[in-house]
């Protein structure tokens, strides 16, 4: 059996700084979620910038949750110089079926072979062609629903393929593994999601990109629940789950995460 909370451990031992190019709306609730799990975030998009930083960043993460002409611009530089450098680096195609341009967007940064993709299951299955648009960022899919396209996107890209929601789905194209550990107020908080994916791009650094993203998963979901068992609502429990993301140890993930081969 693995040893899921190694990764925890390896990821905090590392404690990586971690490029993100992401939304409006997650850039201060990423940056916390990641700095209570033991990363270095930095929030670098400047189109004058973001392909030095990519030189030098061991991972990268980009999100299309608030997209404009200068942001794409920005993470193209980005993505382009990640996959020459061969950093490992996390795409978010956040609403990705909404319109055309976040459909164009997300395929021309897929083009660019993101180390692993990660999204809701409405936002997988619109990248693997089945056009599902989602409710704007929120899904409208059940995970189950877009497996076989996470499966088929991952074997035609060559990314590890992440559908998150209330239980995980991750494929290679070849092995894959459910993640059962979560809670139902996650979605429920703004840009959980979203830091999610910054908390991939942190667990990616030096460690292998399947299993890597599936402890990275549990890890998360894994907080989710400590969360749940003292919070109110989704407010208190935003807090409730930046302090368990600080205090969960390797051990306890070890122990509770709910990992299942698919
Ligand atoms: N119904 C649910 N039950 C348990 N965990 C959930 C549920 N929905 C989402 N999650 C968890 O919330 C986190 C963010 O996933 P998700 O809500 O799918 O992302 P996004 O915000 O990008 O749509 C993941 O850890 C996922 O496992
Ligand atoms: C509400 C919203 N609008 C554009 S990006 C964004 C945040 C989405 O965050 P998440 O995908 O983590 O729910
Ligand atoms: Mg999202």
């Amino acid at each position: 059996m693995t040893d899921w909370g190694q990764n925890l451990a390896t990821m905090r031992r590392n404690a990586p700084l971690v490029q993100n190019i992401t939304n409006y709306v997650a850039m201060n609730v990423m940056a916390n979620v990641m700095l209570a799990a033991g990363a270095s975030p930095a929030m670098v998009h400047a189109e004058e910038e973001v392909a030095e930083f990519a030189g030098f960043t061991p991972a990268l993460t980009i999100n299309i949750g608030t997209l404009s002409g200068a942001w794409v611009r920005s993470m193209l530089l980005a993505a382009k110089t990640a996959s020459a450098r061969g950093t490992p680096w996390v795409l978010d195609p956040v609403a990705a079926g909404a319109t055309t341009f976040r459909r164009e967007t997300a395929a021309a940064l897929v083009a660019l072979k993101p180390t692993v993709i990660r999204g809701n299951a409405s936002e997988i299955l619109a990248l693997s062609g089945a056009g599902a648009a989602g409710k704007g960022v929120d899904a409208a899919d059940a995970v189950g629903q877009a497996e076989a396209g996470a499966r088929t996107l991952a074997r035609a890209t060559g990314s590890v393929v992440a559908v998150t929601g209330a239980v995980d789905f991750v494929t290679d194209g070849t092995r894959a593994f459910h993640i059962a550990n979560g809670h139902a107020t996650m979605p429920l908080v703004t840009a959980l999601g979203c830091s999610l994916t910054g908390i991939v791009g942190a667990f990616l650094v030096g460690q292998p990109p399947l299993e890597a993203t599936v402890a990275a998963l549990a890890y998360y979901g894994l907080a989710g629940e400590c969360a749940a068992a003292t919070a109110k609502g989704p407010g208190s429990f935003a807090t409730a789950f930046v302090d368990a993301l600080a205090n969960l140890t390797p051990a306890e993930v070890s122990a509770r995460a709910r990992v299942t081969q698919a």
